[in-house]
């Protein structure tokens, strides 16, 4: 059986996550392997009720350290019922958000305290980790505009959505700053172009670095 591997797609505001996870769950299966795609918060029932929590707002007069917890919590959830069993029969997970959303939004945005998010992302997800993050980047108002344009007339901007475009800015940032700390796990990929030449460009990444065998030394 092939390995299961676990691919998280991040970034901010609609620069594209959700339809290239959906292209990269297409391709892989087409390529004749089992992938699976999720998004967080959410992917399984009971973090999917979190997930309607926390984008209505509802969560934030508690303040961002318990924003932060019921992350976690939709997180835990999600882990033991669809990522830790999938990747369990080696399909490859491909998750729109995970552990660094929460690293910069909660903590380079709402300022949880680190040891806090350090700890708290310990104990969630454990030694699943991430195989390789893609990190979507793009202008802020780019995607802000993107998202905007996907929403319907009548539609209402959600909780984050509706922040100011200093706060895209920093999370643009944020994201940027992980992917340089991390370059094993991470690549940044330029999300301006076409949603095709982006899918082809992470198809690319996700071939050499986890698709590929190794050739091993002579
Ligand atoms: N490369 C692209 N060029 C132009 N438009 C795009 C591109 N990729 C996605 N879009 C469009 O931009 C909008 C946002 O895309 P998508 O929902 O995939 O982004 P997202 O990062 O998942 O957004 P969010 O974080 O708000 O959920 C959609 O209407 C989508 O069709
Ligand atoms: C996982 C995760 C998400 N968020 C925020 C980021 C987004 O604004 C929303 C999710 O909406 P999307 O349309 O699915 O992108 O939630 C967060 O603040 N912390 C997290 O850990």
């Amino acid at each position: 059986m092939n390995a299961g591997f676990l691919i998280t797609l991040e970034g901010g505001e609609g620069v594209g996550k959700s339809t290239q996870v959906r292209r990269l769950v297409a391709r892989l299966e087409a390529a004749g392997r089992r992938a699976l795609a999720t998004r967080e918060p959410g992917g399984s029932a009971k973090a999917e009720a979190i997930r309607g929590l926390l984008l209505s707002g509802a969560v934030a007069p508690f303040g961002p350290a318990a924003e932060a917890l019921l992350f976690a919590a939709a997180r835990v959830d999600h882990l033991d019922r669809l990522i830790r069993p999938a990747l369990a029969q080696g399909t490859i997970v491909v998750s729109d958000r995970f552990i660094d959303s929460t690293r910069v939004y909660q903590g380079i945005d709402r300022r949880v305290e680190p040891r806090f998010l350090v700890a708290l992302e310990t104990v969630t997800v454990g030694a699943t980790r991430p195989d390789l993050t893609i990190i979507l980047d793009l202008p802020s108002a780019v995607g802000l505009a993107r998202a905007a344009a996907r929403r319907a007339p009548s539609a209402i901007p959600d909780r984050f959505e509706r922040e100011a475009l200093a706060f895209h800015d920093g999370l643009r940032r944020g994201f940027l700053t992980i992917a340089a700390a991390e370059p094993d796990r991470c690549a940044v990929v330029d999300a301006e172009a076409s949603a095709d030449e982006a899918a082809e460009r992470i198809w690319r990444v996700v071939e050499t670095r986890l698709l590929t065998p190794r050739s091993s030394a002579p």
